[in-house]
Parts: C-alpha cells; sequence; structure tokens
C-alpha cells in the first residue's frame, strides 16, 4: 500500500511570520482554517483586490493588509508563504522566489508546488489531530476533520491536565516516572 511519508509538526504560528498572497476565495479558505486552528497567528496579506469576506475575517484578527500586486521583496522576514492568486505564473513566481529564499510555501492547491500541506484540523482543548491524505483527496480530510470532531469528547483535555498534575507528583527518576504513567494511562487503549 502506497504510504504517506510526509512529516507533520505544529508550529507556533505565533512566533512565526506568515505570507499570504491573494485575497479572493481561497485566501479566505485558507486564512479562515489557519485562524481558526492559531488565532494568533502572524499573518501579512499582499494583494490589489481583497473580497469582502477576506476582508472582515482579516479585520477581525488583526491582519496586516498590503494592497499591491506581489513582489519579492513582501518575502522579507517571512517564514512561511501560501500563494492564492489566480494568476498562475504569478503562484509559480513565489513558489520560485521562496524557494531561492529557503522560505517555506504551499501553493495552494497545486501540490507539486507545495513544501507543506495544509491539513484537517481537530482541536479539543490541548489535544489537536492534524489529518492529511498525502494530497490526494481533500474532501476526505475535511470529512475526518467533521468525524473527528464529533468522536472525540471534549473533556479529552481534563485527561490531559489531570496526567500533567499526576506528573508532576510522582517521584522517581525518569525510568520510574514513564512506567508510571503509562500504568495509569494503559486501560485508555485496552491493554
Ligand atoms: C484540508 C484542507 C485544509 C485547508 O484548506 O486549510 C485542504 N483542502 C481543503 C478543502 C478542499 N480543497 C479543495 C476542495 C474541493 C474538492 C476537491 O477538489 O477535492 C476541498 C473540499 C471542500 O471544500 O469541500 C480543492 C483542492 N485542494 C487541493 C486541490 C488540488 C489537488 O487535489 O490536486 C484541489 C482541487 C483544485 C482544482 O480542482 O483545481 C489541494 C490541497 N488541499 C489541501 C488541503 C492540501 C492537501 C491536504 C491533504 O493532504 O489531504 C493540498 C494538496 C494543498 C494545499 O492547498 O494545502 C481543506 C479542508 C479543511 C477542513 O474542512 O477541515
Ligand atoms: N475558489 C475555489 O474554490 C477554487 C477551487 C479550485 C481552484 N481554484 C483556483 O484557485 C485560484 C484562485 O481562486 P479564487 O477563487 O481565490 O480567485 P479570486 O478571484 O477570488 O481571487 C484571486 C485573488 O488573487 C489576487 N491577485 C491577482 N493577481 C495578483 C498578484 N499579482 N499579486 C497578488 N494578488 C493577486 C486578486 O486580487 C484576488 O484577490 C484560481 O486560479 C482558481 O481557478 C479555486
Amino acid at each position: 500500500m502506497e504510504q504517506n511519508e510526509l512529516y507533520p509538526i505544529f508550529l507556533k504560528t505565533h512566533q512565526l511570520e506568515t505570507l499570504i498572497v491573494g485575497g479572493g476565495f481561497v485566501a479566505l479558505e485558507k486564512l479562515s482554517f489557519l485562524l481558526k486552528s492559531s488565532p494568533n497567528s502572524k499573518v501579512t496579506m499582499v494583494s490589489p483586490f481583497f473580497r469582502d469576506e477576506t476582508q472582515a475575517l482579516a479585520n477581525k484578527f488583526g491582519i496586516k493588509m498590503i494592497l499591491d500586486n506581489y513582489q519579492n521583496s513582501y518575502l522579507e522576514g517571512k517564514h512561511m508563504v501560501v500563494a492564492t492568486t489566480d494568476n498562475v505564473a504569478v503562484n509559480v513566481q513565489v513558489y520560485k522566489d521562496c524557494k531561492e529564499r529557503n522560505i517555506l510555501v504551499n501553493v495552494a492547491d497545486n501540490p507539486p508546488y507545495c513544501d507543506f500541506y495544509m491539513g484537517g484540523i481537530v482541536t479539543k482543548g490541548n489535544v489537536k489531530i492534524a489529518i492529511s491524505t498525502n494530497g490526494k483527496s481533500p474532501t476526505t480530510a475535511k470529512r475526518l476533520r467533521q468525524f473527528f470532531e464529533d468522536v472525540i469528547p471534549d473533556n479529552i483535555d481534563d485527561l490531559v491536565k489531570n496526567l500533567n498534575e499526576y506528573r508532576k507528583t510522582i517521584k522517581g527518576n525518569f525510568e520510574e516516572k514513564v512506567e508510571k504513567l503509562n500504568e495509569f494511562t494503559k486501560s485508555l487503549v485496552g491493554k
């Protein structure tokens, strides 16, 4: 069976500078999911035109808006870039400019021009699950996200917090602590 070899990482987007190029429907979708998961993300958007819905969301979250065509100078200081324009040549240029500068880049909805994919994301308190179909079916990623949002109990966060407290009370060296935490939680996976 074909395997998904992507490596998920959980970015502290409030410590990173993100640029979204374009201000239309796709920009709105990518911005919405970014902010849903990470409301304190530091985002700049550059586009000669912003749709009203994009503008409204951006205002709510204090996103920096630049009314201009993309230029490579806007990449300065950016760690991560998402290109969403309706101009293929511009998106490819963004991709090339980012590669030259070692900036992580995602040309939305265009897998060959992505260093990373956006995923389906489920958040319950401190617990977060990211879902990828290896770029094969975003619809499946969305449906799985909805499924897990439904079946994972909201109080999963209580378990995490309780274990965090319990962990502080355990005496002994690292190995003894790990053993106790594993013993305490083994019923969760029926082992
Ligand atoms: C998960 C999610 C996150 C997000 O957007 O933040 C996401 N797409 C979502 C929805 C969605 N996107 C599209 C549809 C319409 C149905 C369809 O076409 O399937 C739907 C479903 C809907 O809207 O119902 C259109 C589409 N998307 C891509 C292509 C190109 C292609 O597949 O080749 C096309 C066709 C374009 C065309 O026709 O030209 C590609 C990508 N979309 C990805 C992410 C990356 C792979 C993730 C993975 O590994 O699974 C990847 C590779 C790159 C990227 O963009 O990062 C978000 C769900 C969030 C949620 O609900 O939780
Ligand atoms: N909307 C969808 O669900 C969808 C699905 C699949 C593919 N696509 C494709 O994705 C692309 C974008 O779609 P959309 O619906 O967001 O289009 P859109 O018209 O809503 O938005 C395009 C945005 O790109 C901006 N733009 C154009 N040239 C630019 C430049 N030089 N620099 C910066 N910004 C620039 C425009 O100002 C506009 O804000 C299209 O090529 C479309 O075919 C869209």
